[in-house]
């Protein structure tokens, strides 16, 4: 049902900051068959860790059976620049040296991982998408390409995001980094370096991504008289050890990079014209709690994108919220799409 590819790009690929990447490559999955007319396509972008196989971490909203199913879609997710699962990344080999790229990887922004993703759709002659959606990370690259394509998607789904990165985004990044570069085996530019500091830097940021709730109804002790090892620090450690088998500081440190100069308004004439350059039927949605992208920043977004609507997410977990409540995700998506699929129908019999 799902399978997995390379696209090689043969050109050179310009970034934004006018550095060149050689033999771009972009691994991404497909599931379900595209339909005779091509209106069937749903593209998910993922987050800061995650990869390209969108049925195994958004399950439930994604898989058999689910709003995004590969009976009825044709799913695409793709991973992104600089990523440790497949794309082009800092532990790729640089084709100019003949040696890992490591901390000599061009820096690149949420632009350019639209362009490539722009390039894959081109190659697969997608030319519209019935669903774009995506959440953090994600929903800034789903947000920016419908500012610079507004022509290529339907219905936007943007999950606990944001137009620009804030303030508080960026020092929660740069606090990560600097655990990074404590460790100094991340100058040592191999394979494994800086994972003590990748594993500190997975302990800040889940701070960011879950709540003082969500720690106290999983962590909290059953004893008072512990004085150390607590549950909640058995927790940091394991989270931070978890990501460092799966994952490389070199990517780590490049994408959180990404996030920060994540703006929509640089180069055009501000954020509110930019997201006003959007034309599809967009869905913004927030999540109370989320700490590190809170409400606000979506409340903007549905008031500056054209006719976007706006839901709450609730869910104890404030921002990784959007990863574990699908149920609530399928109800919230499904019945906006079902709204906008009635309203067309209902316009289209009023113009014949
Ligand atoms: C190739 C790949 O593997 S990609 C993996 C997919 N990852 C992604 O897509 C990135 C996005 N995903 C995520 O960020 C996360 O997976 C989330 C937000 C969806 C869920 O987070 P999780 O870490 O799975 O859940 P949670 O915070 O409840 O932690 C549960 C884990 O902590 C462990 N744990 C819980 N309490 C403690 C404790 N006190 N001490 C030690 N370990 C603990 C559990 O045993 C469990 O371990 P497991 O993951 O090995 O089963
Ligand atoms: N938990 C997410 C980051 C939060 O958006 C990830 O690891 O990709």
């Amino acid at each position: 049902m799902s399978s997995n590819h390379i696209f090689n790009y043969h050109k050179l690929f310009k970034l934004e900051n006018g550095k060149k990447v050689r033999g771009l490559q972009i691994a991404y999955h497909t599931y379900g068959k595209l339909n005779a007319d091509k209106s069937n396509v749903i593209w998910a972008c993922h987050a800061l860790t995650a990869n390209a196989d969108v049925l195994d971490w958004w399950k439930g909203l994604f898989g058999e059976n689910s709003l995004f199913n590969p009976e009825e879609h044709f799913i695409i997710c793709a991973n992104v620049l600089g990523s440790h699962y497949g794309t082009t990344n800092p532990l790729s080999t640089n084709p100019v040296t003949g040696l890992p790229y490591y901390l000599s990887f061009p820096e690149f922004g949420i632009r350019d991982i639209v362009k490539a993703h722009q390039l894959l759709a081109d190659d697969l002659g997608i030319r519209k998408l019935k669903v774009l959606i995506g959440g953090s990370l994600g929903g800034q690259q789903a947000m920016e390409w419908a500012v610079s394509n507004p022509d290529f998607t339907e219905n936007l789904i943007l999950i606990a995001t944001n137009a620009f990165h804030s303030p508080w985004g960026i020092a929660f990044n740069e606090s990560q980094r600097l655990a990074i570069t404590t460790d100094r085996t991340f100058y040592a530019q191999s394979p494994n370096g800086g994972l003590k500091g990748l594993k500190a830097a997975r302990s800040i940021a889940l701070l960011s991504y879950r709540t003082y709730d969500a720690y106290v109804a999983t962590q909290v002790e059953s004893v008072n008289e512990k004085t150390d090892g607590f549950r909640a620090s058995s927790y940091q450690n394991y989270q931070g050890e978890k990501l460092c088998k799966r994952f490389n500081a070199y990517s780590y440190w490049y994408l959180t990079k990404a996030m920060d100069s994540h703006n929509v308004g640089r180069g055009r004439k501000s954020v509110a014209e930019a997201l006003q350059q959007i034309k599809a039927d967009t869905l913004v949605i927030g999540i109370p709690n989320d700490l590190l992208f809170p409400l606000c920043e979506q409340e903007y977004l549905a008031n500056h994108i054209p006719h976007a609507k706006f839901q709450k997410l609730l869910s104890a977990y404030g921002h990784d919220g959007f990863l574990i409540e699908t149920d609530e995700l399928t109800n919230i998506i499904g019945n906006f799409l079902k709204e906008n699929a009635k309203n067309k129908i209902v316009k289209l019999h009023k113009t014949a």
